[in-house]
């Protein structure tokens, strides 16, 4: 199996069993709960991370063990930067904070986040395109085509990833972490979910790269006989205290000077952990050995600076990005089109249906077809606008973890432009399926050119329901409450809309909500388009309430414009760029939340 050979740190191979990272008084703790209107926290609620330091060789293979709890990935997180929580103390690559290393340092998190619906391969060339460049470029062709081999994914390279098994993607996750070609790799828990040959292959994997002059570290479970003696080096936690970081001979040494010897055969890394779950005194003679031998450290030589700034990483141009995220979209997409249209069919054709059966032979000519055709008006916008910011609502919900794990391979704004370009089809398909079914048995002056207008019409409508949907989405994705949110601010939306009341009738200061209603100038648009045709209506001789005469004054009464085409265009276009500039505020929120891990 060929390691990445045209990886290597050529630059160091002069310096051996050097200092690479270097970790000083480290203490993270969770922050005091206040109630939201209230100053930010800074007071200490429980300290995660005890004062930590010590440092991170060149080839050394660490294995980090510790009782559950012991803060493990909290350490992890806080090596690669992206730790979350307040922080004191310092990690750093050189003379740099770790934070300022991007690219160098790359995580590969206990729980995967991928898109399901892709393929392995798919996955794959996407994340090559992302973070290193064109797959067309025979250098990243290679480093694709070796990880695939490496990690045993051939096999599974046309299999969706939703179906592949938790060990098969944890190697999937980490060839995709492995492409960037990070010079010190951090893996949480490798080898959980995995069978022993998958775990010793996996570690086999992990141990070349740090032969290979790498950092390599991993946090393991509990790790059997065979697995535990492929590490170098053991780093030894429990109750947020570094224990022992070292050989592991000399981890086993360090046992014995305090009287606790490993019986024969007996798993090392298991001795471990039990001997200093709950034993304060255990923890408290393994720190004080381990701060002598901090010491020692503290003389070790620090690499130069200039290799850790250099990443193999790309930033794509915003364009390239957005092609890229909305090419794994629309993969995304394919692979589940036979729901998308099942969907279609039930929440479009079969409510078309009941619409047409409902309203045949409805005409605006006469006066009690006028109430039948703005009710028919408004149910075919309302089903258009509901049906697409609905279906938007939920876009951010299951990807955001996704979006957060994926920082920095691209910018927000690529993410909410694709995301929102993503829904273009569906606001085409629905309002043309829609209009087409419904508006069968309904008498349309110019049928077909007036179908035809409303569906321009409908499209166009839909697009400002899409940005409202995700602004939605993206205000509220981390509360879960947008399902909640939505309807109390729907409600004001769609009374603007001139079906339920006239707007004419409205108190003054109310006036100014119609123009943030999508709903307004959808019915404003499609009524003046169906009223502007209808020049009579009947009045018969014995009717006693007054007569609408003509669609003028069916639109009069609605308080709908005279020049509607160019403010209902204007009204779409500024409700379109509200949303989703408050959509995007949303998500750059999510985004500078952190890492999600
Ligand atoms: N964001 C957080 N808010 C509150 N408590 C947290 C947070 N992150 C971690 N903790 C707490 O810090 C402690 C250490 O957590 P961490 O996940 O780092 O431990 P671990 O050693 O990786 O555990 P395990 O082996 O079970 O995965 C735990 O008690 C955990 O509940």
């Amino acid at each position: 199996m060929a390691v990445h050979d045209w990886r290597t740190w050529r630059d160091y191979d002069k310096i051996d069993n050097d200092v690479v990272i270097r970790i000083k008084n480290l203490k993270v703790w969770t922050p005091e709960e206040k109630p939201w209107w209230r100053r930010k926290p800074t007071k200490c609620k429980t300290l995660i991370l005890n004062n930590i330091s010590g440092c991170l060789r060149r080839n050394e293979f660490t294995a980090i063990i510790g009782p559950s709890g012991a803060g493990k990935t909290t350490f992890l997180v806080s090596l690669a930067g992206k730790c979350t929580l307040p922080s004191e103390g310092s990690v750093t690559l050189g003379s740099r904070n770790v934070r300022e290393c991007a690219g160098a340092v790359e995580i590969v998190p206990q729980h995967e986040a991928f898109m399901n619906g892709l393929s392995v391969i798919e996955h794959l060339v996407f994340m090559t395109e992302i973070k290193i460049g064109s797959c067309r470029d025979l250098r990243n062709r290679t480093m694709l085509d070796s990880l695939m081999e490496e990690f045993q994914l051939r096999a599974h390279r046309d299999t969706p990833i939703g179906a592949l098994s938790g060990g098969e993607k944890r190697l999937l996750s980490l060839a995709t972490t492995l492409l960037s070609d990070p010079q010190i790799l951090i893996c949480d828990e490798p080898t959980t979910g995995l069978d022993s040959y998958n775990a010793l292959l996996v570690i086999g994997v992990l141990k070349k790269l740090s032969a290979a002059g790498r950092v390599v570290i991993c946090s393991v479970h509990q790790p059997s006989c065979d697995l535990f003696k492929e590490f170098t080096s053991v780093l030894l936690m429990a109750e947020g205290r570094l224990l022992f970081h070292g050989a592991k001979d000399e981890c086993m040494d360090a046992f014995e000077s305090i009287d606790l010897h490993c019986p024969i055969n007996y798993n090392p890394a298991e001795f471990y952990i039990r001997a200093v779950s709950n034993s304060n005194t255990n923890i408290q003679k393994l720190v004080e050995i381990s701060e002598n031998r901090l010491q020692i450290d503290r003389t070790s030589p620090i690499r130069p600076d200039p290799v850790y700034s250099c990443s193999k990483t790309v930033q794509r141009n915003w364009f390239k990005q957005v092609y890229l995220l909305l090419w794994r979209q629309s993969l995304s997409l394919k692979r589940n089109a036979r729901n998308h249209l099942i969907q279609l069919f039930v929440s479009v054709i079969i409510t078309s249906l009941v619409l047409t059966v409902s309203y045949v032979g409805a005409s605006g000519t006469t006066q009690s077809g006028v109430q039948d055709i703005r009710g028919f008006l408004w149910l075919i916008t309302s089903e258009v606008a509901f049906g697409v910011s609905y279906s938007a609502l939920y876009a951010f919900e299951y990807e955001i973890t996704l979006f957060k794990r994926e920082v920095g391979m691209y910018t927000c704004s690529a993410y909410f432009v694709s995301r929102f370009m993503s829904f273009i089809p569906r606001c085409i398909l629905w309002p043309i399926a829609l209009v087409s079914v419904s508006t069968l048995a309904v008498e349309l002056p110019n049928h077909v050119v007036t179908a035809v207008k409303f569906c321009a019409t409908l499209i166009l409508g839909a697009i400002p329901s899409v940005a409202y949907g995700l602004g939605m989405a993206a205000l509220f994705t981390s509360t879960g409450i947008m399902g909640d949110v939505m309807p109390c601010i729907d409600l004001p939306l769609f009374l603007m809309s001139g079906a339920f009341l006239r707007i004419s009738s409205l108190p003054t200061w109310m006036y100014p909500v119609k123009y943030i209603s999508h709903f307004f100038y959808a019915m404003d648009a499609v009524s003046n388009i169906y009223w502007r045709q209808i020049e009579h209506i009947d009045c018969p001789l014995n009717e006693t309430s007054t007569c609408v005469k003509d669609g003028a004054a069916v639109l009069m009464e609605n308080g709908y414009a005279g020049d509607y085409i160019l403010q209902d265009s204007l009204g779409f276009l500024l409700i379109t760029v509200f949303w989703c500039v408050l959509g995007y505020i949303g998500l750059k929120r999510e985004e500078k939340k952190g890492y999600a891990y």
